[in-house]
């Protein structure tokens, strides 16, 4: 393997949310691991800017995406159907490492640039039904650390939020997209991009 990424050794805190298993590595990378795949990929991914419809309402997504997947199924969300790319061998590297950390098989790389506080990602739970009954994901982050926020879909009082810091992974596991919602708010005070790549099965 042309990286390690378990020179460190891997603290792993789970989050006491209630009907879901939420597991969050903050170390899953090291800075220099994490600072050169944020640069590699900032400047290598073919990144697009889709047109989404949510509620009805058409609009341009708050930041640019691509998808890369070692099969070729396209994953379809808020009315927009995306083709993949073929995995970078740089990406090959991380998937092994995520799927082993979480003892999972993933197939497929949704990546996010947010371009700035201004970018954003609205409620919602990734629960399109080519993920199965009760996906999980991996959300490994770069770059500028954003606030990530999670909430119940039934009860309104159980909310968690963290700050997710470049070189972290964040296990969504069971539970987590049938009975929470998640979103990445804007903020003015962040101005530095960030990349996130999220980590699906679709067969
Ligand atoms: O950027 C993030 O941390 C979250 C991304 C996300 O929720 C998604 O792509 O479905
Ligand atoms: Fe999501």
């Amino acid at each position: 393997m042309a990286y390690s990424f378990f020179d460190n050794a891997q603290e792993s805190i789970q989050l006491p949310m209630q009907d879901a298993i939420v597991e969050y590595h903050p170390t899953f990378l090291n800075t220099d691991k994490a600072n050169d795949l944020f640069t590699y990929l900032h400047k290598t991914v073919p990144w697009q800017q889709d047109q989404i419809t949510v509620y009805g309402k058409t609009y341009m997504q708050p930041r640019l995406t691509a998808l890369y997947a070692i099969n070729k199924n396209p994953y379809k969300y808020s009315n927009i159907r995306m083709y993949p790319h073929e995995f970078p061998a740089i990406l090959m590297d991380v998937l092994d490492s995520v799927n082993k950390i979480s003892k999972e098989q993933f197939t497929t790389c949704l990546v996010n640039l947010y371009r700035d506080g201004q970018d954003s990602n609205g409620w919602h739970a990734d629960d399109e039904k080519e993920l199965g009954p009760d996906p999980i994901i991996a959300s490994l982050s770069l770059g500028e650390a954003r606030w990530f926020h999670l909430k119940h879909k039934t009860n309104p009082s159980l909310k968690y939020k963290l700050k997710l810091t470049s070189g972290s992974l964040l296990l969504m596991k069971e539970g987590s997209q049938k009975n929470w919602l998640h979103q990445l708010p804007k903020s003015k005070r962040f101005t530095e991009p960030r990349i996130n790549l999220t980590f699906r099965k679709i067969l």
